[in-house]
């Protein structure tokens, strides 16, 4: 089965209108702000997908948009303006930020309250925790909505995550082990990845390599969730898994466009009205 992000994306939306309805009534305009440094093709492409679902939603987006070359001290500035402006209830600020801002300073800066991707240490060590008043990251949530839609049950289940990122993997693998799945992390270093992978029940790829992992990597009753979001040699959208070559081996995959990336985006604005629930107490 093709696993669609798309009607994962519509269900949460339904939910989102109602609560954008009832926080308009009380004189609340939720609104985000999209800070992005440059112009990487993933991160306009996110942008895109967030500035499209936003208006079905009935919510407001700023984009804050500083040239490749700024400075540490520019980005704190405009963070700190964010944080400031009681019109605006979260911050979505792309990574990875280019080689000359200093990401480890930069994220302690985001308002925890507004830090709806999970930047900020103080929400990271609430996922770790399994403590959900914070914000956890909206891809790996996007992962997790995915599997719960489609009835796919995570506990006690052999799931092997490849990446071990702070956006995708590790958060990943936390939210995955709140879940009693038995978690398996793989990286650039890990040796016979393609033996770890195939016994999984579960492959959920996010390396960031298109179409990399192939009908080598996986077995028959392998549920594939692809989190990559790469640019092919002719210019198309396409993920981390080859799909053409799993697609009749696998027992489900999701596509890329219209998987993980389509729900991210949905669970960004679900992220931010809480967000605003939190400011508004
Ligand atoms: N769908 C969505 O909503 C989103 C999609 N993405 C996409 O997901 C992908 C991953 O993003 P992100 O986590 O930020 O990427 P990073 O580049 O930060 O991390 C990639 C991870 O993959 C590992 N890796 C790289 N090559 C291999 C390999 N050959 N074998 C095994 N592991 C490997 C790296 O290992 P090591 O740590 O050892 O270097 C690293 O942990 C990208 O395609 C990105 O565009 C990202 C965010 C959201
Ligand atoms: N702090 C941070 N968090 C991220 O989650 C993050 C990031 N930085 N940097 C960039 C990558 C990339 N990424 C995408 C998410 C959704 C789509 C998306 O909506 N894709 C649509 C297609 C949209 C289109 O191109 O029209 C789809 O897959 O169907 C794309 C890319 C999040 N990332």
């Amino acid at each position: 089965m093709i696993l669609y992000g798309k009607q994962v994306a519509e269900k949460l939306s339904d939910e989102i209108i109602e609560e954008v309805r009832s926080l308009k009534e009380k004189g609340i305009e939720p609104k985000l702000a999209i800070v992005r440094v440059g112009k990487n093709e993933g991160d306009l492409s996110y942008e895109r997908g967030a500035l499209k679902r936003a208006e079905k939603l009935g919510i407001k987006v700023e984009v804050f948009e500083l040239e490749e070359g700024v400075k540490t001290e520019d980005l704190i500035e405009c963070i700190d303006k964010i944080n400031n402006d009681a019109l605006i209830h979260g911050i979505l600020l792309f990574r990875p930020l280019p080689k000359n801002i200093d990401e480890n300073k930069i994220k302690n800066y985001i308002n925890p309250n507004k830090d709806v991707d999970c930047i900020n240490p103080i929400n990271v060590a609430k996922v770790m925790e399994g403590d959900k008043t914070g914000f956890a990251p909206c891809t790996p949530s996007a992962v997790i909505e995915i599997l719960k839609h489609y009835g796919i049950e995570l506990k006690g289940k052999n799931v092997v995550v490849i990446g071990r990122s702070m956006v995708v993997g590790k958060p990943l693998s936390m939210l995955l082990l709140n879940e009693d799945a038995t978690v398996t992390i793989c990286h650039s270093k890990t040796r016979n990845l393609k033996e770890i992978t195939k016994k999984a029940d579960i492959l959920i790829v996010a390396i960031g390599r298109a179409k990399y992992i192939n009908k080598e990597y996986v077995g028959e009753n392998t549920v594939v969730i692809d989190v990559g979001i790469n640019v092919d040699n002719v210019g198309n959208l396409c993920g981390d898994v080859d799909f053409e070559d799993v697609k009749d081996i696998v027992s489900d995959i999701t596509p890329v466009p219209g998987g993980v990336g389509a729900v991210t985006n949905t669970v960004l604005f679900k992220n931010l009205i809480n967000a605003c629930r939190l400011q508004i107490k």
